[in-house]
């Protein structure tokens, strides 16, 4: 048996070149809000944060979380790394418990499950390299030939920008398309034509034949969502992406009774209970949530299985191997979210530029190898000038 020996966080902060948003490219909670300047700010990831677990042997799993890196880095190095230094990795359902246990008075959601997800992933990671299995051989193996992904980007811009941006997709083969809005209650009768006339617009170089996936990443509320639902139901989305804020989960349950455009949701929950309840509840009807955000491996395992009791397909949110594998090991979870590799921008994709390895769509599908141990990626040195790396 191997224990752990350390855990070594490193906040990766961007300070390369990145393409600003274009105005209205997405809605989001700020919108609410009246903002001087920028209510975009809110919303770039140009941080990351590393974590990597390191047995007494000198193997190393590598785990990551994208939100608020640089707090999680504390949360981790204070707290959670001395619960986790001489234990087991195998042992990780213990360790998570401990993890969550032990600081379930504040860390249940955000911060202390985000850190708990890093450690966990990185945790799995390790396995996975211990044994030489690819983590999705350990969660229940290979239940598809090859992942389909949707290709999700189309922030909101001009019509014609977007039609060529989906045009150009399509021409690499992708069959699912996730779209932003860039309007919301505060652009008023205006901002809803806005928001039609584009989704009219990628139906018409789409076509109806491939899914369409609509994005509010939280900058709507209830009476804006429940008036556009019957405007959308025409271009038949696949679904209406976190149509409200996360803590509003009886809008969510409102919006989906509607039965008009599937509501998905979930990424921005916490934990297999956080989890739970939204489907319980039939707060959605696809169920996203992040895998470095809900409870790393161990808990989204869990709400898998609770999910497909419940026959709620789960589709987690964003790329990275973490969220394939998952997707590759269970039936219930059809297709993956998948960020386009694209010039920095809001930061959704960044994760290309500190890891190798992760897996590259091909005519809309991604493919894990059998053999590759643990989730299969390494810290990329390619881009390491671009960081300013935090110890
Ligand atoms: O990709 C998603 O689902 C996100 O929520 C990311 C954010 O960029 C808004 O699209
Ligand atoms: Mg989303």
């Amino acid at each position: 048996m191997s224990v752990i020996k350390s855990v070594r966080t490193r906040v990766w902060t961007w300070k390369g070149p990145t393409v600003p948003p274009q105005g209205n490219f997405c809605t989001n909670a700020s919108d609410a809000l009246w903002m001087k300047g920028d209510a975009m700010a809110s919303f770039r990831f140009h941080q990351w944060l590393t974590c990597e677990v390191e047995t007494e042997d000198g193997t190393v799993g590598i785990g990551n979380a994208a939100l608020a890196p640089g707090v999680v880095k504390q949360a981790i190095d204070e707290w959670y790394a001395p619960l986790v230094i001489g234990e087991d990795p195998f042992d990780y359902a213990y360790i998570w418990e401990k993890m969550y246990r032990r600081t379930h008075a504040w860390g249940r959601k955000g911060i202390g499950m985000t850190a708990i997800s890093a450690i966990d992933i990185a945790i799995w990671d390790l396995m996975g390299k211990l044994v030489g299995k690819p983590v999705f051989k350990l969660l229940g193996g290979r239940t598809k030939e090859k992942i389909p992904v949707y290709y999700s980007k189309l922030y909101a811009d001009s019509v014609e920008a977007m039609q060529r941006e989906a045009e150009e997709a399509a021409s690499h083969g992708y069959q699912a398309f996730k779209s932003r809005f860039g309007f919301g209650p505060k652009d008023g009768m205006a901002g809803m034509r806005e928001n039609l006339k584009r989704v009219e617009a990628l139906r018409e170089v789409l076509g109806y034949d491939v899914d369409l996936m609509l994005e509010c990443y939280m900058g709507w509320n209830l009476d804006y969502a429940k008036r556009m639902l019957p405007k959308l139901a025409k271009y038949e989305p696949r679904w209406l992406e976190e149509p409200v804020i996360a803590d509003d989960v009886q809008g969510y349950i409102e919006l989906n009774a509607m039965n008009i455009v599937p509501i998905s949701g979930g990424e921005h929950e916490f934990s297999f209970i956080g989890c739970n309840d939204l489907i319980q509840r039939k707060a959605v009807s696809v169920l996203q949530y992040d895998t470095n955000r809900v409870g790393g491996i161990t808990a989204a395992q869990k709400i898998n299985a609770i999910a497909e009791a419940a026959q709620i397909p789960v589709i987690p949110h964003a790329g990275q191997m973490h969220n394939y594998h998952l997707t590759m090991a269970n039936a219930n979870c059809p297709i993956s979210e998948y960020f386009p590799v694209f010039d920095v921008e809001v930061g959704n994709e960044l994760f290309y530029y500190i890891f190798d390895g992760d897996a590259e769509a091909v005519d809309g599908y991604l493919q894990l190898d059998d053999d590759t141990p643990g989730l299969g990626i390494t810290i990329s040195a390619t881009h390491l000038k671009h960081f300013e790396i935090t110890e």
